[in-house]
């Protein structure tokens, strides 16, 4: 089992900003990855989320070629993939409470209704989110506690893979540790593979089994 990137180059309007990337993320094994500032990082995280197309090379999920990215997959394929990305701001809807943040994947997919509020409350807990802070919208709440909202949205569906793009970066050293905390306690109950994008090489001793580079 095992998410791939396979020669992959992808870029924006015509411009190429990675070249001919290749990572495998194995089952329960934590991958970091960095690079110079600007060298297409997040640009593969995208690629790997099935968030961006490549303009060449391919993406495989447990032994899947998968063509195509967003609603054209399969919500079966994408929902094995979750994401945390470094600004919470940026990826979550101003208009949902905590709540609904972490329980609209679910409603996506359609998931039984009677058992959304089960599942919300059981990620809220290990997110260490209280029922005051689950009603709120993000603008009432700080970075860190954003954060662990999507930290607990990303992993709502179980997913095989986990990408954390610079996800820690932004947050006190509490926090840090309380996302690095529950992401490896997930990793250890499923076999979660796991991939940390990150500037700071102490974060990536410490937490990746083996570190890779895009240059
Ligand atoms: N949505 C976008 N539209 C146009 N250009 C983009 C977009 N996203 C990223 N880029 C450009 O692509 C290049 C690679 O960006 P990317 O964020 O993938 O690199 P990175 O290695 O993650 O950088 P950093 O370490 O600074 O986060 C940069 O020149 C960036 O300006």
């Amino acid at each position: 089992m095992s998410l791939v990137a396979d020669g992959v180059s992808a870029g924006y309007h015509g411009r190429r900003v990675l070249t001919d990337a290749s990572l495998t993320i194995g089952a329960g094994e934590t991958v970091g990855l960095r690079g110079p500032s600007g060298s297409g990082k997040s640009t593969l995280v995208r690629v790997l989320a099935l968030l961006h197309a490549p303009d060449a090379g391919h993406v495989t999920l447990d032994g899947e070629r998968i063509a195509g990215v967003r609603h054209r997959v399969p919500a079966s394929v994408r929902t094995r993939i979750g994401v945390l990305f470094q600004s919470p701001r940026a990826a979550s809807d101003p208009r949902l409470t905590l709540a609904d943040l972490i329980a609209e994947p679910l409603r996506a997919v359609r998931h039984p209704r009677e058992r959304i509020a089960g599942r919300v409350a059981e990620l809220a807990d290990r997110a260490g989110l209280t029922a005051d802070l689950l009603v709120r919208r993000p603008h009432a709440v700080s970075d860190g506690q954003l954060q662990r909202a999507c930290l607990a949205r990303a992993l709502v569906h179980r997913p095989r893979y986990l990408l954390c793009d610079e996800a820690t970066t932004m947050l006190d050293a509490s926090t840090q540790a309380l996302v690095a905390a529950v992401i490896t306690a997930e990793q250890q109950a499923t076999g979660m593979g796991v991939l940390v994008v990150s500037h700071d090489p102490a974060l990536l001793s410490r937490w990746a089994d083996r570190v890779t580079e895009v240059r």
